[in-house]
């Protein structure tokens, strides 16, 4: 059993259960297109975001990472009437290519792409409502500055989703010298002691891969 085998039962699954439109297969395609990494979520993890904004209620949403917008457009169509997702994206050419994913999604009136690194645009968020939901998914080694702005920008029945924590397993090696591993080791410890947040992990396998997700609760 291998990654042909997860592959196939995501296609499974995905085919009862998921339903991947054309405006996110377009968006997949224009990424590829336009030479980004397909670095974005697996459909079926797409439709798990945004079934945790759901059911959390969501009206407001931060994401840090936004690539094409693949992931953005699954945690957008999770909004109701009035609700804002604002997505924080370092390189020009990846916020380009999410805007007019988003724009052919239809949902332009509630996402807002922020450019710039994350750690500079942060502090700018302090103003807003607090969000309901944040998913961080950009350049690991940052994750645990991340985690003290998610804290900051949240409140408590907040969610805090981090993507790709697994890594393969490397996780599970304390003398890695990778510091995307390093990143999400450090931000799995630091939720894990947080009096305000309650916590899993889970392991994922499938047509990414294998890799997984943090998800905490942020309590009073
Ligand atoms: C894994 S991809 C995001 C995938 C996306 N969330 C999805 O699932 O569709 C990570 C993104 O973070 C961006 N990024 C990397 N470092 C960043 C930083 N310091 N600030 C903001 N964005 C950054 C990268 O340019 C890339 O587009
Ligand atoms: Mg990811």
């Amino acid at each position: 059993m291998g990654q042909r085998t997860w592959t196939a039962v995501d296609a499974y699954f995905d085919g009862l259960l998921v339903d991947e439109d054309e405006a996110l297969t377009a968006a997949t395609a224009a990424s590829g297109a336009a030479g980004l990494p397909a670095h974005q979520v697996a459909p079926n993890q797409g439709k798990l975001l945004h079934l945790l904004a759901r059911i959390r209620g969501a009206r407001t949403i931060l994401e840090i990472g936004t690539l094409g917008g693949y992931s953005t457009i699954w945690l957008a169509r999770a909004l109701p009437e009035g609700g804002r997702l604002v997505t924080l994206e370092a390189d020009e050419r990846c916020a380009d290519t999410a805007a007019a994913n988003i724009a052919r999604a239809g949902l332009e009136d509630r996402v807002e792409i922020r450019r710039g690194r994350a750690v500079d645009l942060l502090p700018g968020l302090t103003g807003m409502d607090p969000f309901d939901l944040v998913f961080i998914d950009a350049d690991k080694p940052s994750n645990p500055e991340y985690l003290k702005w998610a804290l900051k920008l949240t409140r408590p029945g907040s969610v805090i989703i981090g993507d790709n924590v697994v890594r393969d397993g490397a996780v599970v090696d304390p003398a890695t010298d990778d510091p995307r591993v390093q990143g999400v080791r450090r931000f799995t410890e630091l939720i894990g002691e947080h009096p305000r947040l309650t916590a899993t992990a889970l392991q994922t396998v499938g047509a990414k891969g294998y890799d997984g997700f943090v998800m905490a609760l942020v309590t009073d």
